[in-house]
């Protein structure tokens, strides 16, 4: 299974693996930017599932694609797939600013169906996962709107955000689990016909 949540907040895969798990199913491996792999913090998440991508497929210098590393995290994604391993891709990348979902980036997306479309696996079922606050506990990002630059990620910032939630009532989220879909059903219907 690949679930595809929307992303507005930091609680967002947080609360799908919080869900999932106490409804006993297997927590999925999750694609976390790097810009997450602060010291320490970094060991926690690769233990509770998550494993970190680049926020761009290449990072080289030269403009040039980066052959190594689309490679390695083509096996990488494709061997979770190939051990059923669930897995969990926030296909905008970022949090939404606005509220809105921003267009999908489909780097990830397309390994799953290169691993589906090559037979390295039978089938996934894809599951979009729908999330909506009362309010985000990151408050708004009116100062990033505005053309402020983003703070990075720091532990600073993680304490920050644990004493806002314990000192604010949020009010409710509501997390919609899709109904799953065929990826390789859907393929079928959507390549044509003389394919
Ligand atoms: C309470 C207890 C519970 C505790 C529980 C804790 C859990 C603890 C885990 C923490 C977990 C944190 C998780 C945070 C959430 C994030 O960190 S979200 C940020 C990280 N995730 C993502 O970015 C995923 C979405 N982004 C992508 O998939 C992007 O494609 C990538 C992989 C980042 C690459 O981005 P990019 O460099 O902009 O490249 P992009 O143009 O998208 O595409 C690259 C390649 O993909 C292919 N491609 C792209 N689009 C297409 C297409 N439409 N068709 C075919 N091929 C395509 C092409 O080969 C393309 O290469 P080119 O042909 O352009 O040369
Ligand atoms: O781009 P940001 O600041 O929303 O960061 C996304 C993170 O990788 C995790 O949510």
């Amino acid at each position: 299974m690949v679930f595809l949540p929307v992303h507005k907040s930091h609680i967002d895969y947080l609360l799908i693996t919080l869900i999932l798990f106490c409804h006993n199913i297997k927590a999925p491996h999750i694609a976390a930017g790097n810009n997450l792999s602060i010291p320490i913090l970094s060991t926690v998440i690769r233990k509770l599932g998550g494993f970190f991508i680049r926020r761009r497929m290449d990072e080289t210098r030269d403009g040039k694609k980066d052959i190594l590393y689309r490679c390695l995290l083509h096996a990488y994604t494709e061997e979770l797939l190939r051990q059923q391993q669930f897995l969990e891709v926030f296909l905008e990348g970022t949090r939404s600013r606005s509220g809105k979902p921003f267009p999908a980036r489909a780097g990830m997306l397309s390994i799953v169906v290169d691993t589906l479309c090559t037979g390295a696996i039978g089938d996934v079922l894809v599951v979009p996962v729908g999330i909506s606050y009362d309010r985000i506990i990151e408050g708004n990002y009116n100062s990033e709107q505005l053309g402020k630059p983003k703070k990075n990620e720091s532990w600073w910032g993680i304490a920050c955000g644990v004493f806002r939630m314990l000192r604010k009532n949020y009010g409710c989220v509501r997390v919609d689990f899709n109904q799953p879909f065929s990826l390789k059903v859907m393929n079928r219907k959507s390549v044509p016909a003389f394919y």
